[in-house]
């Protein structure tokens, strides 16, 4: 990395970066199974990330059994977990040219940084399992800064100073945080997100990993360098 960071990239990581749906749903099916109950499947898992794993628990549980107890989704919470720590990458992987671009980005100078739902331990595991956190300067879960997106702490908590700073994100969680953060922010088209990309309210939208850094760059002021 050059000595003056260009500023900072900001990656959402389920959706954005890595295709993590297969573990997640294979986790959650084997927690409903647990119970009796029919599977979500990896179509339907889809559809519930973004909110971390007790919003995605306790909408399964919604959606399968009815209304949930506190307690019930504590347990089943600390199932899914215990289930998905040991199959965190077992069929997770980054989407077409991250690698390539993470390694471009930090090549001109971009500080990357990785702001999930998914819990700081967790999300850094995933990472380092597939090669990836290596080009990271900091990833931060909700529990990081005791909050969680679409909060704008979790995407500030990130910035330290005053900066230019860009966010890249699949879903409606991370506009509104984006937003909410005064910050650009970029659409990926291959996430979760349960609308289509185009009305998601971003300011660019990438199809193809390789078109990140260019929008990436036209969405960043550039620093002034005395
Ligand atoms: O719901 C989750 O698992 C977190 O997802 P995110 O990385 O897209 O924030
Ligand atoms: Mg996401």
């Amino acid at each position: 990395m050059s000595e003056t960071p260009r500023g900072t990239v900001i990656f959402d990581l389920d959706g954005t970066l890595v295709d993590s749906a297969p573990d997640l749903a294979d986790t959650l099916d084997e927690v409903l199974a647990d119970r009796g109950l029919a599977p979500i499947g990896l179509d339907g898992t889809r559809a519930l990330i973004g909110h971390g794993i007790p919003a995605l628990v306790r909408s399964a549980l919604v959606l399968r059994q009815g209304p949930v107890t506190e307690d019930d989704l504590a347990r089943a919470s600390d199932r899914f977990l215990s289930i998905y720590s040991g199959r965190l990458a077992a069929k997770t992987r980054p989407y077409p040219g991250a690698p390539e671009v993470l390694d471009a980005l930090a090549g001109a100078g971009w500080r990357l940084t990785v702001c999930t739902n998914k819990r700081e331990a967790a999300a850094s595991e995933v990472l380092r399992e597939l090669g990836l956190l290596r080009f990271f300067a900091q990833v931060a879960g909700p529990d990081t800064f005791e909050a969680a997106k679409p909060d704008p702490a979790h995407l500030l908590g990130l910035l330290p100073c005053p900066q230019p700073a860009v966010v890249v994100g699949d879903s409606e969680i991370d506009v509104a945080a984006a937003r909410a953060a005064g910050l650009p922010v970029v659409a990926v088209a291959w996430g979760y997100a349960r609308r289509p990309v185009g009305d998601l309210g971003a300011d660019a939208i990438a199809f193809r990993f390789e078109q990140v850094p260019g929008l990436v760059e036209g969405l960043s002021p550039r620093p002034r360098h005395r």
